[in-house]
């Protein structure tokens, strides 16, 4: 681990929005091809983490670079080589799901084949469906192959599997796996600890705008079992989502 390249590095990074702190100084670096975790409460401040990563929001102090980009000087730059989820409003209702792909590649000026894009996320029957009809699944689906049409060495995906069944779950955390060893980096946040410990190659654990923990969702666990932590009535001695709670001392928050 220790060898590998840093593509994004986040450098005492700090967010105010008037005089409430959202971030205080996060300092972390994403390395290539893994897939990294933002993991915490609501409001820790991981969403606007990945939006001023992502130029998508002002930073009020801190540096960030992305493969070697200044997120100051080379904006644009950055956005050639990233994919963001967009929102589902942009998906223009009258459009079927090719067409948004074709919409999307020539705003990017990205040459795709469109179809060969919705085989990846196996939405190939579905070409000729409008947004609105995909199941919740299939919707999540369709908005990660949209990251992927200016082929780009990283991708974000915030809470991609929120609301979704167990099973389309599993089948989003293949994709996502399949993504990353293809060779694209991927930053995810998600309030499921199963997840970030199936899916996550490291985590960083953010409370109060802060970076309270970032290690591989292994050595979490084990650190926790080794300062004595024992589940009750638990085959396993901890989880993640143990190492949550002991780290921010209270349940999930709404
Ligand atoms: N545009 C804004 N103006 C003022 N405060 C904001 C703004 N955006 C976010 N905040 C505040 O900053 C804090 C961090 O919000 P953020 O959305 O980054 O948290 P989060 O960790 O992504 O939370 P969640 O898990 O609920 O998505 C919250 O207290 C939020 O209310």
């Amino acid at each position: 681990m220790e060898t590998r390249k840093a593509i994004i590095s986040v450098n005492n990074l700090v967010k105010n929005y008037d005089d409430f702190k959202a971030v205080q100084g996060l300092t972390f670096d994403v390395y290539e091809h893994e897939i990294f975790g933002l993991l915490g409460p609501n409001g820790a401040g991981k969403t606007t983490t990945l939006e001023i990563i992502e130029t998508l929001r002002e930073k009020t102090s801190g540096e960030i670079t992305v493969d070697g980009l200044s997120i100051d000087k080379q904006a644009q730059e950055i956005k050639q080589i990233i994919g963001v989820q967009l929102q589902a409003a942009g998906y223009y209702p009258n459009l079927n799901l090719i067409e948004l792909i074709e919409l999307f590649a020539g705003l990017y000026g990205a040459d795709i084949k469109p179809m060969a894009m919705l085989e990846k996320v196996n939405l190939q029957d579905k070409a000729k469906a409008k947004y609105k009809a995909l199941s919740g699944g299939q919707k999540q689906r369709f908005s990660i192959a949209t990251t992927l049409i200016n082929q780009p060495k990283i991708i974000f995906l915030d809470e991609p599997t929120t609301g979704l069944d167990p099973q389309a779950r599993r089948n989003l955390w293949d994709l996502i796996k399949e993504i990353r060893n293809n060779g694209t980096t991927v930053v995810i946040t998600t309030h499921y600890m199963d997840e970030a410990e199936q899916l996550c190659d490291r985590v960083a654990f953010v409370e109060r705008g802060r970076i309270i923990a970032l290690d591989t969702p292994d050595n979490l666990i084990d650190n926790l079992v080794n300062s004595g932590f024992e589940r009750k009535k638990e085959v396993k001695k901890a989880n993640l989502e143990d190492v949550f709670i002991n780290l921010t001392g209270q349940e999930w928050r709404e």
